[in-house]
């Protein structure tokens, strides 16, 4: 058994003609939460959709639980346990909350979808109180875990998250991030994009940064909250300075 999660060796993958991935290799722990850092642009956005299998791997192996996973349709990862919360607004705004519930369990049947959602309901009371409402009538926060509550319909062995602080509160991100905790500490594996980084390095377990598509650096969330240099990462290493305490991948 293997203990990584997920594992990207030597991943080629991109848009049309233009790869973004350039032999990505890394490893994200089981029951661990790895942040993906890097400049805008270097491609952690990327590595998510490819994971999900929304772009095509043009070259390498990614494997889920050390099975190669390389080319599995979007619908095969789901039923695999790989859940994706995209970047933005992902709900269905005229429909209510419990109907935004059942199509997140479409891929399950109604009766587990069902017997499901209360059990999901039990980490988001608010959006609970809320269940006939109109998706787009609650906030902003509420609707974030609106979409992880969806995911979380499908039982995810691994949940990628791409910026889910984006348009809340310091407030609400502290819920968000305490909730993927909780779940990562039930031996869930998440997989998440965020700019927010101190916060996020706060509940992280692993780092890695990205730049121009590959890995520069792979390190413990504690060894980055450390470095006094963390900021190069958010604008690439022409900008920073030396490498600090974290671990050069
Ligand atoms: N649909 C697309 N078609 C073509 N190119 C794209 C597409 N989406 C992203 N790209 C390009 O791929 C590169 C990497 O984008 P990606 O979204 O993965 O970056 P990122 O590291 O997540 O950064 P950001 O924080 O800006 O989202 C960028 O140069 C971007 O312009």
């Amino acid at each position: 058994m293997s203990n990584y999660a997920i594992e990207f060796d030597d991943v080629v993958a991109g848009y049309k003609d233009f790869m973004i991935l350039n032999n990505l290799s890394f490893q994200a722990k089981k029951g661990a939460i790895t942040l993906l850092l890097g400049p805008n642009g270097a491609g952690k956005s990327t590595v998510l959709k490819t994971l999900f299998g929304l772009l095509k791997v043009r070259n390498g192996k990614i494997r889920l639980d050390g099975k190669d996973i390389t080319g599995s349709s979007s619908r095969q990862l789901l039923d695999a346990g790989i859940a994706f919360v995209p970047q933005g607004r992902n709900l269905f705004g005229q429909l209510s909350v419990w109907q935004n519930l059942e199509l997140g369990g479409i891929t399950l049947g109604a009766r587990t979808t069902h017997a499901r959602i209360p059990e999901v309901l039990e980490f988001f009371p608010r959006v609970k109180e809320r269940l006939h409402s109109q998706a787009a009538a609650l906030s902003g926060g509420e609707q974030k875990q609106l979409e992880i509550g969806r995911a979380l319909l499908l039982r995810p062995k691994v949940i990628l998250i791409d910026e889910p602080s984006i348009g809340l509160s310091p407030m609400v991100v502290a819920d968000v991030f305490k909730l993927l905790r909780a779940l990562v500490d039930k031996g869930t594996t998440v997989l998440m994009v965020e700019q927010n980084v101190k916060s996020a390095l706060k509940i992280a377990d692993e780092a890695i940064a990205l730049e121009s598509g590959r890995r520069v650096l792979q390190t413990t969330a504690a060894a980055l909250l450390d470095d006094p240099h963390i900021e190069r990462l958010f604008l690439g290493s022409g900008h920073g300075a030396a490498p600090g305490k974290a671990v050069a991948a």
